[in-house]
């Protein structure tokens, strides 16, 4: 069940604003997308999870200010006939993803590879973090992380290697991660929408002069 959320910002006691972000996690089958969500929103490691899709929330005070992390935990739907289950909805909401694949099975891997061409086909420079999940499992690895690095790195991503089985911090550090760049990327919107005015106003006086 995929509940709605509210808008961007919402303003809290005083002049305080409390900021919004959404998160997606992608990914195949079983490579642990509840598990790092879960993790994420109530420090805890449950060994089963439903087939359930859902958006939650859960909000943190980060460098003095309210964070509001929805979090979009996705379901994979292989017999998917288009681009590997991801909807334009999804991408549309989302301020930040997070592509999860698991280092013991390369198949999740390539469908990581897969998804993030299709996201940068659709959304050019939207946030991505790519997460190799279940670090714990190295006797059974089948991807390098040097093929998780290279991926992100030609892809302009973060990457990281974690265990949402082992531990709560390293799960932390990817959703802060990418908190920092959906702030990032904001703020040069922010800033290249201003430059933008700014031109348009100088050439506006500039053509008035002319014509006078
Ligand atoms: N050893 C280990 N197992 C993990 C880890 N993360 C998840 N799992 C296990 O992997 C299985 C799948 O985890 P889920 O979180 O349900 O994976 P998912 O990607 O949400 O799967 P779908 O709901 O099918 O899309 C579960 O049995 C988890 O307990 C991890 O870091 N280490």
């Amino acid at each position: 069940m995929v509940l709605e959320v509210k808008g961007r910002v919402e303003a809290v006691e005083g002049n305080q604003q409390k900021l919004e972000v959404k998160l997606l996690l992608l990914g195949a089958n079983s490579v642990g997308k509840s598990a790092l969500t879960v993790r994420f929103l109530t420090r805890r490691f449950i060994s089963e999870y439903g087939d359930i899709e859902s958006v939650n929330s859960r909000v943190e005070r980060i460098h003095g200010q309210e964070v509001c992390f929805n979090v979009w935990d996705s379901l994979y739907t292989q017999d998917c006939e288009k681009i590997p289950s991801v909807s334009d909805k999804q991408l549309q909401w989302a301020d930040g993803i997070i592509l999860v694949y698991s280092i013991c099975d390369h198949q999740s891997f390539d469908v990581v590879r897969q998804q993030l061409q299709h996201i940068r086909r659709c959304r050019k420079s939207i946030p991505v973090v790519i997460v190799a999940n279940k670090r714990d499992l190295w006797r059974h690895r089948s991807v390098s992380d040097e093929e998780g690095c290279l991926l992100a790195q030609s892809q302009s991503c973060s990457f990281f290697e974690v265990s949402a089985a082992e531990t709560f911090h390293g799960v932390l550090l990817v959703f802060h991660h990418l908190f920092d760049l959906i702030r990032e990327s904001r703020v040069l919107r922010k800033s290249s929408a201003g430059m933008q005015g700014i031109v348009r106003s100088m050439s506006a006086v500039f053509w008035k002069k002319r014509a006078e």
